[in-house]
């Protein structure tokens, strides 16, 4: 482990038994870099969902996965462990490709996590909900009807609510599935500068379909194929200089724009259309 990796895989193995058993992961072992963002890529099918879900045990969910290996948050077993599954998926935050909304206010959106696990005065919550909604970029948005049922804003702003409520909960860890593929262009791009925000401050991995998102944001990236890790390395590196003849044949196809190392993060939301695989 280096000394900054806040969470890796120790040959983690997740296989979905029935009448085909397939192998999604087959021994991976990976590390995510503390504030770093690091984009899982690779062809539809690869084990990029399951590897994000491997990480605070939400594949779980599905009753027919079967894991060896292990994962460990900080130098702790998230799998061999007595830490309640809650408290591992607090540490570890999950944002899902579709957000939805709790049927409360915005406020009580992302204050719900506190309000429930902590002791605070509601001078506390509102500076917590504010400081959450800022994060986000939201908060101009939406401190005038901070009342109002979090189910009325916009599909982009409720993906921005639902980060803000993750946040809320001081994960160690965000991970992010395909966060802005269900969203319109513009407000694909108002998430895409958030999570460009937040990876200054947290621990972020995403999976991606996107070439160009992962170009513009990730710092690093791993690529999956058919279970397998087949690279994994800096962004700059992987995608200007892949080392495995694997990836660069996947990089080539999906080559649509120069990697762009400026400061200009801003997504390019016309390249955001997921590569035919
Ligand atoms: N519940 C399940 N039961 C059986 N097989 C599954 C299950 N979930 C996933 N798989 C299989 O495991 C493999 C990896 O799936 P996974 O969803 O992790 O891939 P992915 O790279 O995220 O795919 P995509 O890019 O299409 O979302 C695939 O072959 C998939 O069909």
């Amino acid at each position: 482990m280096t000394h900054d990796t806040v969470i890796r895989t120790d040959d983690l193995e997740v296989t979905y038994t029935g009448k085909r058993e397939v192998t999604a992961l087959n021994g991976v072992s990976v590390d995510f870099s503390e504030n770093k963002l690091t984009a899982i890529i690779g062809p539809s099918g690869c084990g990029k969902s399951t590897l994000l879900k491997s990480l605070n045990r939400l594949h779980e969910i599905q009753p027919n996965a079967e894991i060896t290996g292990e994962v460990y948050l900080e130098d702790d077993p998230v799998y061999e462990t007595d830490e309640p599954l809650p408290e591992i998926r607090r540490r570890v935050g999950y944002v899902p490709q579709k957000p939805t909304p709790l049927p409360v206010s915005i406020y009580n959106n992302v204050a719900y996590g506190p309000k429930i696990h902590g002791d605070y005065s509601r001078e506390e919550l509102d500076d917590i909900v504010e400081t959450q909604l800022r994060k986000v970029n939201l908060w101009s948005e939406v401190e005038d009807r901070l009342d109002s049922p979090g189910a009325e804003l916009s599909t982009g702003q409720i993906q921005r609510l639902c980060l803000a409520r993750s946040l809320a909960a001081e994960p160690d860890v965000l991970l992010c599935d395909e966060v802005t593929s269900a969203l319109d262009p513009i407000s694909a791009e108002q998430v895409e500068e958030t999570l460009a925000d937040l990876k200054e401050e947290y621990t972020i991995v995403m999976v991606t379909h996107s070439m160009e998102q992962a170009k513009r944001l990730a710092d690093d990236v791993i690529f999956l194929y058919l279970g397998d890790v087949i690279e994994t390395n800096d962004a700059r590196t992987f995608f200007e200089n892949p080392q495995n003849e694997r990836t660069q044949e996947f990089v080539e196809g999906h080559a649509a724009v120069e990697y762009d190392d400026g400061d200009d993060t801003a997504p390019d939301s016309t390249a955001d259309a997921p590569p035919a695989e």
